[in-house]
């Protein structure tokens, strides 16, 4: 079942690369039996000198060999490198497709979705393919496996030359050998496979004692040791596994090559007390039963498709995962995004119920709520990223969005501001960190605009919590000035001390254009300063209104408005 699938693999590697590919490799399976009838000519013809009868057309039949043997020689020596080529065409392809589909879906669930994610894992991992270029070797390799048995009927018919059934005869005993092969081969892959989990759990174990970002962590808890036993008995176990099938595979594989052993004996013997007298047919012979072990034995093409069929299976599965799905429904026309009786879940239990909200071009909206409340799920369903289970979500193009955890990209500070709006002139990016305030600690940087943000890299810089915050910012200010018409801010200040914050939500204030801003925060001193507020609690909006409406409804808000106030009070 699996050859039609890498048959069709097989096609991204383009037809010129792969017509090239069947004739090297068609020649140079034939060509070990034409150098075996070739020097058996030769040899037989020699004879006929020693016997006195004249060695004719001999230069002739030397020139011959030599051509084979070096035009052979150069195409061996090409044969590898454009295979190797035509297999990265393919792993290239099917990468780029992956990506598409992937960036192509158009919610983040179905991105995060666990089944994906451990898919792409399967295809990605090295560990199984034992090379980065799995898919398309295997491709390639089990295209040239298909192309042996142009080499094994050669030599079939070289060997029923002298009696006709030693050919099939002895092309079935490598048939035979080279299925047993085959299947040993698969045996030990999936010996392989069965331990990918317990591998990849110990290198992320391990991935955790290197990881930069994990390091402060480490070693302040003293993790070293313990992260080392994780990882060691995960990893030492797969080991054992893979050490335990190699050593049964090699066992297997000598009994094949004794079983070889004995058919080419066998052969030997029989052609020895066969009578034959032409001794350039008996050199023929034995090299049309070498260029049939060769050919059947030297599958390490077939034993790559192997090695690479759980990765196959993957981006089949991948393939049947990730669909497109229909577009979300855009703005109306009447300029409101909105969220209409929507019900969002990550499992079974729902997040959000009967949400109805509408936000009009330059308003402020904050939203408020407990740890938990889904004040984030309600932001990423705004913006697109999830599908709402039930209700409408009228979906805004040109929406900006800054989250908790935005990125923090290893790139220079001019672009980790102009990424929210590539487009954007310098002018416009120098402008929006202004308007946020993050111009000086942009320039106190050491290369000042050109710093790249990581302190991975010679001459990098790297921010505090609150600096990075003011770079998030004035991406959201950038993205206001280019035409986005919804800003949302998931705690974009939470970092920033009080006076930082106030000043940094004026200032997104002042440059918010026509978008509408939906902001996030637990701060109720900046809370208060939003057009409306609303309440999530219990996945529904409790409350809506603004800052003095809510407090004379004495809810919700008003408690959690004076509970922040008093302690506020009594900490200063
Ligand atoms: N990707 C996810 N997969 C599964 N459950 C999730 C996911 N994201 C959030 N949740 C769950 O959904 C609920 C709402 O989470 P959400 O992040 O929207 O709350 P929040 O109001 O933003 O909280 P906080 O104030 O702590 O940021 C929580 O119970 C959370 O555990």
């Amino acid at each position: 079942m699996r050859l039609p699938r890498s048959g069709g693999f097989l096609a991204l590697a383009g037809w010129p690369h792969l017509a090239a590919l069947t004739l090297l490799e068609l020649f140079l399976l034939v060509e070990p039996t034409a150098v075996a009838l070739v020097t058996g000519e030769l040899v037989g013809r020699l004879a006929q000198g020693a016997a006195g009868q004249g060695p004719a057309g001999m230069g002739t039949m030397l020139a011959l060999l030599g051509a084979l043997l070096v035009i052979g020689n150069v195409l061996r020596a090409t044969s590898r490198p454009l295979a190797e080529r035509a297999g990265r065409r393919i792993d290239a392809a099917v990468r780029e497709e992956l990506t598409a589909r992937v960036l192509a879906l158009p919610t983040l669930d179905r991105v995060e979705d666990a089944v994906l994610q451990d898919e792409l894992t399967t295809m990605r991992s090295p560990l199984l393919t034992w090379t980065d270029e799995g898919i398309g070797a295997a491709a390639v390799g089990r295209f040239r496996a298909g192309l042996t048995m142009a080499g094994l009927v050669t030599a079939m018919l070289v060997l029923s030359s002298v009696v006709w059934w030693w050919g099939p005869a002895t092309a079935a005993v490598a048939l035979l050998l080279g299925r047993l092969r085959a299947r040993r081969w698969r045996e030990f892959f999936a010996v392989v496979s069965g331990t990918m989990p317990a591998a990849l759990r110990g290198r992320a174990w391990s991935d955790m004692l290197s990881d930069s970002r994990d390091a402060k962590e480490v070693r302040i808890f003293g993790l070293t040791g313990w992260l080392e036993r994780h990882a060691e008995e995960n990893i030492a176990d797969a080991v054992r596994q893979v050490t335990g099938a190699r050593l049964a595979l090699l066992r297997r594989e000598l009994s094949v090559f004794l079983g070889w052993a004995v058919t080419a004996s066998v052969v030997y013997v029989a052609v020895a007390s066969s009578g034959e007298v032409s001794v350039g047919r008996i050199a023929a012979v034995i090299g049309a039963v070498s260029a049939m072990f060769v050919i059947s034995m030297s599958s390490q093409d077939q034993d790559m498709a192997e090695a690479a069929a759980p990765a196959i299976d993957a981006v089949t599965r991948i393939r049947a995962l990730a669909p497109g799905l229909e577009p979300p429904p855009a703005p109306d026309g009447t300029g409101e995004v909105a969220l209409r009786d929507v019900r969002f879940g990550y499992g079974q239990a729902p997040v959000l119920e009967g949400v109805t909200l509408t936000l009009r071009r330059g308003e402020v909206i904050a939203v408020v709520g407990v740890n938990g409340a889904g004040k984030t799920t309600l932001a990423k369903l705004l913006t697109g990223q999830y599908r709402p289970d039930g209700g409408t979500v009228v979906i805004e193009p040109s929406a900006y969005a800054v989250y908790q955890d935005f990125n923090r990209y290893e790139l220079s500070a001019y672009d980790n501001v102009r990424i929210a709006a590539p487009e954007a002139t310098r002018e416009q990016v120098e402008a929006a960190a202004l308007a946020v305030g993050a111009t000086e600690l942009i320039e106190r940087l050491p290369r000042g605009w050109e710093t790249v943000l990581s302190p991975k890299y010679d001459g990098g810089g790297d921010l505090s919590g609150g600096q990075w915050q003011k770079i998030a910012l004035a991406r959201a200010a950038l993205a206001a000035a280019c035409g986005a018409r919804l800003l949302v801010l998931d705690e974009p200040t939470a970092n920033l001390d009080i006076e930082a914050e106030l000043d940094a939500f004026d200032r997104i204030r002042q440059v918010r254009g026509r978008a509408a801003v939906v902001l996030i925060s637990h701060r109720f001193s900046t809370v208060r300063r939003a057009d409306r507020i609303v309440v999530l609690s219990g996945g529904r909006i409790t409350e809506e209104g603004t800052h003095d409406e809510l407090l004379a409804a004495s809810g919700e808000y008003a408690r959690m408005f004076d509970l922040q106030a008093r302690q506020f009070k009594e900490s200063t």
